[in-house]
């Protein structure tokens, strides 16, 4: 496919996504019909598309319209490339600008510029202060892919002599000593053979950096509450020589990857339907917003809405209250997001800390997507004995 064809087909899945189909389907469903795209092309329809979604509002603005050609004009215009280089009207190209789409299009202002709905503004206004433009519109941008080296299985220096051989290339990253930002061959990958030995994982740098805070060693009984794939659970592990950590999530099929991912990585992960109390620490990694990882899900930015996040702030409170009647004395309960949302997260604590006696913030941090990965949340809170 030429790049402008690549355009052309990006313009015709926005299309289907405006209609409401979710970003992912919209690509496969394209990606059945289109035989003749090779894995590059896939790889870059699929990043006109994010680009646009991540972009929704503004590319709209830049275009001057709400449909697939105007939003993907919106983006080039934004991106600083020439559209009437691909819009040429070639075989498969998008026909040629007309004088009135030439003339339309505004630069975007306020909400729009940074990407977000109106009420979501406000509320990154609430939550982050003067860090709440810089982090909008770090979320507009793909995220880096990191690489967490499993310590049970490798160590940095040799992960990344590995990994380079089959032509990965990384580097080092100052959030986590076990991250490594993939510098080349992202895409490579998942088809490792570092990957399928288990010598690396894909978690993001911030995911690292949070389980890096809990207080883990060997010989304690560890449950992971919301173990959902497992990316926290298996980093546990890895720092607890291999676990066992207790595996637990209220919808058991999102842990149907566990036992082989477990496998691969050497750790010792035991599911169970009913925790037996008590833990000497329990990691509630909730349900949110996923506010702080809109680089890499930037559907969740427009999907969310007031109702759907006050449902989530009541399931964030009732998962803390079940958690800590999970804790022995002197255990600790750590509380996680991926949001950047403070009604998620210091409110969320405060909240708990209202209703509940008996528990002392030990250590508490907010990452942004200025510290390299996506917005992650941790409050580790400690029992009295
Ligand atoms: C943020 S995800 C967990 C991600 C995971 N810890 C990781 O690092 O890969 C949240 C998980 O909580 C689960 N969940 C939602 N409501 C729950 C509840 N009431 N009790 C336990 N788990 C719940 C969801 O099914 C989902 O898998």
């Amino acid at each position: 496919m030429t790049p402008a064809a690549r355009v052309q087909a990006a313009i015709e899945i926005v299309e289907t996504i405006r209609a409401g189909q979710p970003a992912e389907k919209a690509l496969t469903n394209w990606a059945r019909g289109a035989r003749y795209a090779g894995s590059k092309d896939r790889a870059a329809v699929r990043d006109h598309v994010f680009d646009v979604v991540r972009r929704w509002r503004s590319s709209a603005a830049l275009g001057g319209g709400e449909g697939g050609r105007a939003r993907l004009l919106g983006l080039l215009r934004g991106q600083g490339v020439d559209p009437d280089g691909l819009f040429t009207g070639a075989s498969h190209a998008p026909a040629p600008l007309t004088r009135e789409e030439r003339a339309a299009g505004s630069a975007p202002t306020g909400a729009e510029g940074w990407d977000l709905p109106d009420w979501l503004a406000d509320r990154f206004r609430d939550s982050l202060g003067s860090a709440a433009e810089e982090t909008a519109l770090a979320l507009r941008h793909r995220a880096d892919v990191f690489l967490r080296v499993n310590l049970l299985r490798s160590d940095p220096a040799s992960a990344r002599a590995r990994l380079k051989e089959e032509g990965i290339t990384t580097e080092p990253h100052p959030l986590s000593p076990t991250a490594l930002r993939v510098t080349k061959g992202a895409r490579a990958v998942a088809r490792s053979t570092a990957f399928a030995e288990g010598l690396v994982e894909l978690q993001d740098v911030a995911s690292q950096a949070v389980t890096d805070l809990l207080p883990l060693r060997p010989g304690l009984r560890v449950l992971d509450y919301c173990a959902g794939g497992g990316g926290k659970a298996l980093a546990m592990a890895a720092r607890m020589g291999g676990g066992p950590v207790a595996v637990h999530d209220a919808d058991p099929a999102r842990m149907s990857d566990l036992p082989a991912r477990a496998a691969r990585a050497g750790a010792r992960l035991s599911p169970v339907a009913r925790p037996e109390p008590p833990y000497d620490l329990v990691l509630c990694d909730v349900p949110c917003s996923g506010s702080g990882a809109w680089r890499r899900a930037p559907e969740g930015k427009w999907r969310l809405d007031p109702d759907g996040l006050a449902g989530l702030l009541r399931v964030q409170a009732e998962i803390l209250d079940t958690c800590a009647a999970l804790v022995g004395p002197g255990g600790r309960l750590a509380y996680a997001t991926c949001s950047v949302l403070s009604q998620e997260n210091a409110q969320q604590i405060d909240g708990f800390r209202s209703r509940r006696a008996g528990w002392h913030v030990e250590d508490q941090r907010q990452f942004l997507p200025s510290d390299g990965g996506d917005g992650f949340f941790i409050t580790v809170l400690k029992r009295a004995d």
